[in-house]
Parts: structure tokens; C-alpha cells; sequence
């Protein structure tokens, strides 16, 4: 099997990257997925985001106001920490069970989505790193316009992440999405094209450069 991380910052692209591997046959495990069921009404994880941050994280009907969470900790570096610290251990266990079932299941090519992967030093527990980026600008403007979010949040949230400039030296790939999706289809066509010629669990070459997943 082999078992790649998918990263990229806040609005590069790497959902709309995950489906169109998913349609090649990858399985993803997508770890924005993994922390909502971490926080899921009756979880311990919800409990404790309530004994942290107030009840008032809770809506009506008792699930995460997210809205409210998202508003409290990309303002303030101490309670995101806090945050991440009760979601991500079982963040961790829940991909560790989904790599099971896919290794039971003989599964060929595993991609793990995970958003902050590098600032949480997880770049070495895969076969090999794909990074999907976009320029800034272009980020917080997909932000404002699909999360309909005021921009001094979006930027907020792009600032609670690492410059992608950082995590470009340590990728394996990078995919450029700067573009429209016709190409961001084809430099995603091209790369799957690679990672069938890779040897599962091998050794993979050490960051192939930008222009190899360009059509
Ligand atoms: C704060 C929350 C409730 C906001 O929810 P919301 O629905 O608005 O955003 P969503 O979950 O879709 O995340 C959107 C993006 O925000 C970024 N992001 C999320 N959490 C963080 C964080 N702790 N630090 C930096 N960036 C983050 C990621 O790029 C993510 O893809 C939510 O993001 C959350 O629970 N975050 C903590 C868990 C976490 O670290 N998730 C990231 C992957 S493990
Ligand atoms: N090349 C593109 N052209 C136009 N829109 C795009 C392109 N790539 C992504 N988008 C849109 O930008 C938004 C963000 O993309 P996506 O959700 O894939 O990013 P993400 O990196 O997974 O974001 P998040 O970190 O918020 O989970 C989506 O609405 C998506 O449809």
C-alpha cells in the first residue's frame, strides 16, 4: 500500500485535489472529517470543548456551534493550541483505524488529507508528502467567497497557518492551483499517472520538482 499526505493551506485546493483522486481510485481519509466526528454530539471531545470554551459553543441542539469556535480560536493562539491538543490525539486514532481497515481491505494508494501536517511534524509518517498550493491573494479571496467569511477573518485563518513558501521545500509534489479547475484536472491526471509507477511501501525520489507534475 502505499500511503501519502496530502496538505496544502486553507483554500489551495485540497479537497477539490482529494475528490479528483478519489474518482481515480485513491482512498482518502480526510482529517477535517476525523475532527468533526472527534467533536460530535456525546463525544468526550465535545464535552471537553464545553469545559474549555463555555456552553455558549453549543447550539440549540446541543452540536458545536462551529461559527462561534472558529471566531474564538483564529483570534487567539492559546486557545487554538487548546483546541488542537483535545482534538488531534483522536483525530490521530480515527486515521489510524481508517489505515487499517484500508490495509485489511488491500487497498493500493491511501491519501491523507491533513490541513496542518506540517506544523504538527507529521511529514515523516508517510511514504511521501503532495502539496497543493495557491498564492495568498487568491486563498482569502476563495474564502470570502465560498465561506462567505469578512475578510479580516479569512486572513485570520490564513495567518494561523504556516507560509506556504515553508512547506514547498519539504513536499514531494507540489500542485499549483493558482489556475482554473481544467487545469488543476490535468496536473491531478498527471500526478496519479506517477504514483502508479511507484513501488508500494518503496522508497520515493526526494522532492521531485514543481514542473514533473505539470502537464
Ligand atoms: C475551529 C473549527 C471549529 C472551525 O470550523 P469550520 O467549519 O469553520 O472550519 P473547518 O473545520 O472546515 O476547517 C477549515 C480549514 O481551517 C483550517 N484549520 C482548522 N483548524 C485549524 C487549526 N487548529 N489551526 C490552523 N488552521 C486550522 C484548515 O485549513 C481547515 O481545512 C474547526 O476548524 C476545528 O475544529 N479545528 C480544530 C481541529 C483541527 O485542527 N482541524 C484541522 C485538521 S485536524
Ligand atoms: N482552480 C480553481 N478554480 C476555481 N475555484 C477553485 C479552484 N480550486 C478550488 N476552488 C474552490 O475554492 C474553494 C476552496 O477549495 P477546497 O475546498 O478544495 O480547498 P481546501 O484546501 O480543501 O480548503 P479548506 O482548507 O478550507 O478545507 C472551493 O469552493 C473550491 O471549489
Amino acid at each position: 500500500m502505499l500511503h501519502l499526505a496530502l496538505t496544502g493551506n486553507i483554500a489551495s485546493g485540497k479537497s477539490t485535489v482529494s475528490t479528483m483522486l478519489a474518482r481515480h481510485g485513491a482512498t482518502i481519509i480526510d482529517a477535517d472529517q476525523l475532527a468533526r466526528e472527534a467533536v460530535a454530539v456525546g463525544t468526550p471531545g465535545l464535552e471537553a470543548v464545553v469545559d474549555r470554551f463555555g456552553a455558549g459553543m453549543l447550539q440549540a441542539d446541543g452540536s458545536l456551534d462551529r461559527a462561534a469556535l472558529r471566531r474564538v480560536v483564529f483570534h487567539d493562539a492559546a486557545a487554538r493550541d487548546a483546541l488542537n491538543a483535545i482534538v488531534h490525539p483522536t483525530v490521530g486514532r480515527l486515521r489510524e483505524e481508517a489505515l487499517a481497515a484500508a490495509r485489511t481491505r488491500g487497498d493500493r494508494v491511501v491519501i491523507s488529507d491533513i490541513p496542518l501536517l506540517f506544523e504538527v511534524g507529521l511529514e515523516h509518517a508517510f511514504d511521501g508528502v503532495i502539496l497543493v498550493d495557491a498564492p495568498a491573494p487568491v486563498r482569502l479571496e476563495r474564502i470570502v467567497q465560498t465561506r462567505g467569511l469578512p475578510r479580516a477573518d479569512a486572513q485570520a485563518m490564513i495567518d494561523a497557518q504556516w507560509p506556504s513558501e515553508r512547506k514547498r521545500r519539504d513536499a514531494h509534489w507540489v500542485i499549483d492551483n493558482e489556475g482554473d479547475l481544467a487545469t488543476l484536472q490535468a496536473r491531478v491526471d498527471s500526478l496519479w499517472t506517477t504514483l502508479l509507477t511507484l513501488p508500494a511501501g518503496g522508497p520515493l525520489p526526494q522532492r521531485v520538482p514543481t514542473a514533473d507534475t505539470t502537464p
